[in-house]
C-alpha cells in the first residue's frame, strides 16, 4: 500500500549544471561525479530525489535520516543495485557486496564474519602483519636513506596493505612481483566497474547492446592462478592424509555449500574455481585501497602535529613495555580515537549505494520501490550541525568528555554504513589501521618534506577519496621519551 507523503525534493537542473560545471569533463559521468557533486549540494539538500527515466535516485546526506533508513527501516533498503548486463557476463555474480538478499548472500557473508573476521582467525595472521609491516618499514628506511629523509608513503603502504590481505585471502607470503601484479589486477577491475556503473540505470535493451559492445574483463588471471595453486597445495596435504583446518580465507570458500540452481533443486553445489577468484577478488576491492589510502589521510594530518605524535608514541610505548600485543594497541583509547577521526576527517568510501526493495518513509518523504538509495558519508562526517568544527581534525573528539561522543561517535559516524548490510571488515580495518599507525609513529619522527611546508589536503576522487599530491614528508628515527622513572 502506498505510503501517504510526497517524494523528497528534486535538486533544481540549475544547482546541478552549476555543480557539474564544476567538475572535470568526461563523456559519461562516473560514480566518482555523482559523490562529488551530492558533496557540493548536501547542505541545501539533506534528502533529495532525482527522477531518471526508468528509476529514481534518492541521497541522504543527514546522518539522523540515514541511520533511521539503515537501521530502523533496514530490510527496505537491504539490496544494493544489480549489476548492469556487462558486468553480469563475468560470470561473477555471487558476490557479498551486490548479491540480494538471500540465502546465498547470507552464506558468504557468514562465512567471512564467522570464517576469515571472526577474533580467532584475526589472531592468526599476527606473524603475517608483522611481515607486512617489516616490509612497509624497510621500503620507508631505504626510500629515506635514497632520499635525503623524504618518503612518500603511499606506495609502500598499499603494497603492505596487499600483502597482509594476499596473506588472508590465499595463506601465502607472496613475493613482491605478484603482490604488484595483484595489486594492479584489482585496480583495473574496480575501475571498470567504476566506469560502468551508470549502466546500470540505462533500459535492459540498452544495456545489452551495450554488452555486445564493450566486454568487462574477466577475473584476472593472477587471482584464478592463487585459487587454483591452493587447491594443489590441499590436494596435496590430503593425500597425505593430512587433515589441514582451514588457513586463509580460500580454504574456506572450498568448503562452502551454497544453494544451487533451480535445475537441482534443494540441492548445494561448491563455488567453481572463479566464482572463488571472484570473491577474493571482492575481497582485495573491498579491504585493500581505502585501508592504505585511509593510513596515508592519518599520517598526512599528523606529520605536521608533533603533539599528537608525541602523545600517540608515549602511549604506545607504555603499553608496548607490557608486550605490545594487538589487543593492547587496541585498547589505547587516543589511538583509537586518532583513527577514527582520520576516517571522519576522510571517509575513504564518501558515498555508499543501496537499493530499496520497497517503498518506505523518511523524513516525511516517501522513497519508491526501486530507487538507488546513495547514502553520502562525506557530507555527515563534515556537517556542522553535527561535528563541533567539522574540518578540524581533533581526535579529542572521540575522547571521553571530547564533546562528540566516546564511542565511535554514538551512531553519528557512518563511515563502515550500518545495519545488517553494513560493513562486516570494520573491525579488521581499525586493526589494521591501529597497528601501522602506531608503529610508524613509534618507529619514526614524521615532519613535513621541507621545513615549515603545508601539507596539500586536497582531495582526488577515483573510485575511493584520495590525495590529490601523495603525502612526502621526512622521516627520522624517533628519539624515546620515557624514562625508567617512568615505569
Ligand atoms: C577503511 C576501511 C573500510 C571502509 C571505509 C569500508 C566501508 C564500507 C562501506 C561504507 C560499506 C557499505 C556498507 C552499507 O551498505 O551499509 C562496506 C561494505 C562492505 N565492506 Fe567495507 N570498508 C572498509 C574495509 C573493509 C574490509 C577490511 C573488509 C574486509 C573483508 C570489508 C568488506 C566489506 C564487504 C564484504 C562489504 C559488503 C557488505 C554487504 O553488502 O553485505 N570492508 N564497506
Amino acid at each position: 500500500s502506498t505510503v501517504a507523503g510526497k517524494l523528497p525534493p528534486t535538486i533544481p537542473l540549475s544547482s546541478i549544471l552549476a555543480g557539474l560545471a564544476a567538475l572535470p569533463w568526461r563523456p559519461l559521468p562516473s560514480l566518482a561525479d555523482v559523490y562529488l557533486l551530492l558533496h557540493r549540494l548536501h547542505e541545501s539538500f539533506p534528502i533529495s530525489a532525482l527522477r531518471l527515466p526508468l528509476s529514481t535516485a534518492v541521497f541522504i546526506s543527514d546522518s539522523a535520516l540515514a541511520h533511521h533508513t539503515l537501521v530502523v527501516l533496514g530490510s527496505a533498503v537491504a539490496d544494493r543495485l544489480p549489476p548492469s548486463a556487462p558486468l553480469r557476463r563475468q560470470n561473477i555474480d555471487e558476490r557479498i557486496t551486490v548479491n540480494p538478499h538471500g540465502d546465498s548472500w547470507r552464506l558468504l557473508r557468514r562465512n567471512l564474519v564467522s570464517g576469515l573476521l571472526s577474533p580467532s582467525f584475526v589472531k592468526q595472521f599476527a606473524g603475517a602483519r608483522r611481515w607486512a609491516l617489516d616490509m612497509l618499514l624497510a621500503r620507508l628506511k631505504s626510500q629515506a636513506a635514497e632520499a635525503g629523509g623524504v618518503v612518500r608513503l603511499s606506495e609502500s603502504s598499499s603494497r603492505a596493505s596487499y600483502a597482509l590481505l594476499a596473506a588472508m585471502c590465499f595463506g601465502e607470503k607472496l613475493e613482491d612481483k605478484k603482490i604488484m601484479e595483484t595489486e594492479l589486477a584489482i585496480v583495473q577491475m574496480t575501475s571498470a566497474s567504476v566506469s560502468t556503473f551508470f549502466f546500470a540505470f540505462l533500459p535492459g535493451a540498452i544495456q545489452q547492446i551495450l554488452s555486445n559492445l564493450w566486454k568487462a574483463p574477466a577475473v584476472a588471471d593472477i587471482i584464478v592462478s592463487f585459487v587454483k595453486a591452493r587447491r594443489r597445495t590441499r590436494v596435496a596435504a590430503f593425500r597425505g592424509a593430512r587433515a589441514i583446518p582451514p588457513a586463509c580465507y580460500v580454504d574456506t570458500l572450498f568448503d562452502l555449500e551454497l544453494p544451487s540452481s533451480e535445475r537441482e533443486e534443494g540441492g548445494r553445489r561448491n563455488l567453481s574455481e572463479e566464482e572463488i577468484a571472484a570473491l577474493c577478488a571482492e575481497f582485495f576491492g573491498a579491504a585493500g585501497h581505502n585501508t592504505s589510502i585511509a593510513l596515508e589521510w592519518i599520517m598526512a594530518e599528523i606529520v605536521d602535529r608533533r603533539d599528537v605524535q608525541e602523545r600517540l608514541a608515549m602511549e604506545t610505548e607504555l603499553i608496548m613495555k607490557n608486550n605490545g600485543d594487538e589487543e593492547e594497541l587496541l585498547r589505547i583509547p587516543y589511538l583509537r580515537a586518532l583513527v577514527t577521526e582520520g576516517l571522519r576527517r576522510h571517509p575513504p568510501s564518501p558515498a555508499f549505494p543501496r537499493y530499496a526493495t520497497k517503498e518506505f518513509e523518511v523524513g516525511g518523504f516517501v522513497v519508491p520501490k526501486g530507487a538507488t538509495v546513495f547514502f553520502n558519508v562525506a557530507s555527515m562526517c563534515a556537517d556542522g550541525n553535527v561535528w563541533e568544527e567539522p574540518l578540524e581534525f581533533r581526535p579529542e573528539r572521540f575522547l571521553a568528555g571530547g564533546g562528540d561522543g566516546d564511542n565511535g561517535g554514538g551512531g553519528k559516524v557512518m563511515l563502515f554504513g550500518a545495519g545488517n548490510r553494513g560493513c562486516p571488515g570494520s573491525g579488521l580495518a581499525v586493526l589494521h589501521l591501529s597497528y601501522f599507525v602506531a608503529h610508524l609513529v613509534k618507529e619514526f619522527e614524521w615532519q613535513p618534506a621541507a621545513a615549515g611546508e603545508k601539507i596539500d589536503k586536497s582531495e582526488k576522487m577515483e573510485f575511493f577519496m584520495r590525495m590529490k599530491n601523495p603525502l612526502r614528508a621526512r622521516i627520522s628515527p624517533r628519539k624515546k621519551k620515557i624514562t625508567s622513572g617512568l615505569n
